[in-house]
């Protein structure tokens, strides 16, 4: 069976540096993937390769069996594919609920959603997905007037008011309290089986709470992948990254 996602021997140089180094990885459709390892393993560059924001220097990049490495950033958007970056991409004087109703209007183009909008199911969509997320209360709210946690939430919303299949979450709980990260892990964990979700962390802790399956990255090439437990225990991934004290407590 195809994956839903599949890099093969992918390379990406910044000047002759190479950032990423003959990287490839698999995930299956519905698969929650963590992707970790030390800073400047090349997993942001990863994502960036992935959702086109970096054009690959070699290798192959398929999602649905479909090669994305000759695709514009827009494209690779509209087969299925967002983005969550670290600075929040909100509109932060919009309120919650018109930021998701901007969202849905990006998926289906001008037409489709003029006709989708006489239909009132597309609000109940709209109600679900601020109750999914935990921002019922706030669907009037100026996005500005958010707490670091709930704007987080709101763009993870908004990927999928656009109807990402696949999503790329780039250190989702920076910044955020133990209770924040705590949900975020929750919305991550329901996630599962209905997107495919590649999340880069360092939050250990968070990691293992809903990480499955996790890769190792190390100067742009996957060190090691394989469940936690045998990470926390990989004497590679120890040396590199983790330490001797293993995933609880890195
Ligand atoms: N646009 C760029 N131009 C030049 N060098 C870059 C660029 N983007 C990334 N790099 C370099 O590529 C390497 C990998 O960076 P990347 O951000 O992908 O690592 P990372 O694993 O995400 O690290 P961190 O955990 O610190 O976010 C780093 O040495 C970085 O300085």
């Amino acid at each position: 069976m195809t994956a839903h996602l599949e890099l093969s021997d992918v390379s990406a140089s910044f000047n002759g540096f190479k950032a990423v180094n003959g990287l490839s990885l698999k995930v299956e459709k519905g698969e929650l993937r963590c992707l970790i390892g030390p800073n400047g393993a090349g997993k942001t560059t990863a994502l960036d390769l992935i959702c086109g924001k970096t054009v690959p220097s070699g290798g192959s990049i398929r999602f649905k069996g479909i090669e994305l490495g000759r695709h514009d950033d827009y494209q690779i958007a509209r087969s299925g594919v967002g983005r969550k970056f670290q600075v929040p991409s909100v509109f932060r004087q919009l309120t919650v609920r018109e930021n998701l109703e901007v969202a849905y209007c990006k998926r289906n183009g001008v037409l489709a959603n003029l006709l989708r909008w006489a239909h009132s199911a597309d609000s109940d969509g709209l109600d679900k997905l601020a109750e999914f997320v935990g921002l019922s209360d706030q669907l009037n709210v100026p996005a500005a007037h958010l707490s670091h946690g709930q704007t987080q939430w709101l763009e993870i919303a908004l990927l999928l008011a656009q109807d990402a299949e696949l999503i790329l979450l780039d250190e989702p709980t920076a910044g955020m309290t133990v209770q924040e990260t705590q949900k975020t892990a929750d919305i991550c964990n329901r996630l599962k089986g209905k997107h495919t979700i590649i999340v880069v962390e360092h939050d250990m802790g968070f990691v293992k709470a809903i990480g499955d399956i996790i890769s190792v990255m190390h100067q742009g090439k996957l060190l090691a992948e394989g469940p936690v437990a045998e990470i926390e225990n990989n004497p590679k991934v120890k040396q590199v990254y983790l330490g001797s004290v293993g995933i609880s407590g890195a």
